[in-house]
């Protein structure tokens, strides 16, 4: 009996653990639970049970599967898999070499291979279409499940990566599942940002052990998971992302009307240098801000309506309060802009910067030409310090930059220099299973460029940088429902140069452009008359 291969549905795998079973569970009730409910293929994965037991559960678990149609898999023994005539195998990089195991199988059985370096996404590619049929790519994110692992997570960006290497060696046949630490507060995000840069591929599905096994209600863990794959929208913030080519004058009003109105909150995870000027940009932007860096009150700040949380990594803070915090912003569905300081110039902060990346969703992420071409990894050199390298950058580079990253993380990605860039990867904050899914590809996401001629100064006084993340923070968050996530962002970035600019017309050195800079944010806000601004925007 061959289960035909381009029938087989990838969207909700579950691979079998009988070492986490709730009391009054068996792996045949979490496993039928599983059936009824939405699972679609199930891999029986034993790792120390003798093979006379193991045939024993195949053979039932296979008399479950075939009640619903679903293909049975055996994790990596191919002797069970041939005594019982099932549907595949799973194998991983240390088990039996995928050509022996399609030799045993023959070509009509499913194989799978457990992926998480590109090299061996070109050696599969390089067998071709009747070698491996899909692959499981992980670990995504930390799991207990899977002892003694020998690699470390690798995030929705090492996701990307995979699905990147699937299309440049042009393996079209080969399906995907991401595995590792997935459960229903990070579904989405994986489905939403995993698509790779060409906008073709998606993953065919996710695969969970612990989500299901270890549930005391698998079916209601199992409906919740089929539900998430069934839906297409990560809703993480009440904005709406669709994006007009031009923003006119009249929305940049309307945007500054809604914060003016709203009063928002703008909680500061941020460096000491930058805490005094940002919180006295906040004000000037008829806003309030919160400078606070504890975990316990992080739930209630995020709970204030138009709350919005400015993370900035020069801060001090534990990683473990930045995550509380977004966890927080996340659960409340309010945005979070994060200003991954220095991203790639100390170790420390690179892996600081990534372990906040993997961990949530970011409606901003905004940095510096240098923090930018790191994060698009298409920085030439090595960053030197927190400022933008000297070096000219051009600015095709910059765009192209600028989309990678807003592509990469499903966010509105803003790189600043004499020339902003503002880039709109939120896809309508919509996502779909599958191949050929592309609607745009990376290099063709919105993208504008923001500018008003060299502002010296800018460079030349602390926190410039960062209290322009609080203006993106404070009008972001001073948005009314449905209010337009890329115009906010557009609008401070005009806001905050046009007001560097009039400073330092009226300032007389570095030490009262400060001062200029806080009354010149204050007028413009106030008097909300963005065709009198001097910044001018255009699309890239
Ligand atoms: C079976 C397995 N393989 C992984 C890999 O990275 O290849 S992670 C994993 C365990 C996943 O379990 P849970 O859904 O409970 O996190
Ligand atoms: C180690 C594994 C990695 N991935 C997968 C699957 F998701 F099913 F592809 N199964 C495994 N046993
Ligand atoms: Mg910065």
């Amino acid at each position: 009996m061959v289960f035909p291969k381009d029938k087989v549905d990838y969207s909700l795998y579950l691979v079998t653990d009988s070492t986490m079973l709730p009391e009054g569970t068996t792996l045949y009730s979490q496993v039928e639970a599983g059936l009824k409910n939405g699972v679609t293929l199930v891999q029986l994965r034993e790792k120390d049970t003798d093979t006379k037991i193991f045939i024993e559960e195949a053979i039932a678990v296979q008399k479950l599967c075939k009640a619903y149609d679903v293909p049975l898999i055996i994790n990596d023994r191919i002797d069970v898999a041939l005594a019982i005539d099932a549907d595949g195998v799973h194998v991983g990089q240390s088990d039996m070499p995928i050509p022996m195991v399609r030799q045993l199988l023959g070509p009509d059985k499913i194989v799978g291979w457990s992926v998480g370096k590109t090299s061996e996404v070109e050696t599969l590619a390089q067998w071709g279409t009747d070698m491996v049929d899909y692959i499981g790519i992980g670990m995504v994110f930390p799991t207990e499940t899977k002892k003694n692992p020998r690699k470390s997570p690798m995030g929705p960006t090492g996701v990307i990566d995979i699905l990147n290497a699937l299309e440049t060696t042009q393996a079209t046949w080969c399906r995907t599942v991401a595995i590792g630490g997935l459960h229903p507060n990070n579904i989405p995000r994986v489905l939403y940002q995993c698509v790779s840069h060409n906008g073709k591929r998606a993953l065919d599905g996710i695969s969970v052990v612990s989500d299901i096994m270890a549930s005391d209600d698998a079916g209601a863990s199992t409906k919740i998971l089929r539900g998430l794959l069934d839906y297409s929208k990560f809703e993480y913030i009440p904005l709406d992302f669709s994006h007009q080519e031009n923003i006119t004058s009249k929305d940049i009003k309307d945007t500054l009307s809604q914060v003016q109105k709203n009063h928002p909150l703008v909680q500061h995870m941020t460096n000491k240098v930058h805490q005094n000027f940002g919180a006295n940009v906040t004000l000037a932007l008829g806003s309030s801000p919160i400078m606070s860096e504890v975990p316990s009150e992080v739930d209630e700040l995020a709970s204030v309506p138009n709350a919005a949380l400015l993370l900035n990594t020069g801060s001090v803070a534990p990683v473990e309060a930045l995550k509380e915090a977004v966890r927080a912003y996340n659960e409340r569905k309010r945005p979070i802009i994060f200003d991954p300081v220095g991203y790639s110039a100390t170790q420390t902060r690179l892996t600081l910067n990534n372990t906040l990346l993997q961990y949530g969703q970011y409606t901003c992420i905004k940095g510096n030409s240098g923090e930018i071409l790191s994060l698009a990894k298409l920085n030439q050199g090595k960053m030197r310090g927190v400022d933008a390298g000297d070096d000219k950058v051009d600015k095709a580079l910059l765009a192209r930059a600028t989309r990678l990253v807003a592509f990469t993380y499903k966010t509105i990605a803003v790189c600043t220099g004499e020339y902003d860039f503002i880039a709109d990867g939120t896809m309508s904050s919509s996502y779909r299973l599958g191949h050929g899914v592309g609607e745009l590809s990376a290099n063709d996401i919105p993208c504008v460029m923001i500018e008003d001629g060299p502002i010296p100064l800018m460079e030349k006084i602390t926190a410039s940088g960062c209290s322009l993340g609080t203006a993106i923070a404070a009008l972001v968050g001073g948005l009314s429902p449905n209010g337009i996530a890329f115009n906010a962002v557009v609008s401070a970035v005009l806001l905050y140069k046009s007001a560097g600019k009039l400073a330092s017309l009226n300032c007389r050195g570095s030490g009262s452009f400060h001062v200029h800079l806080i009354d010149a944010l204050d007028q413009l806000f106030t008097t909300n008359d963005p065709s009198s601004w001097t910044a001018k925007v255009e699309i890239v």
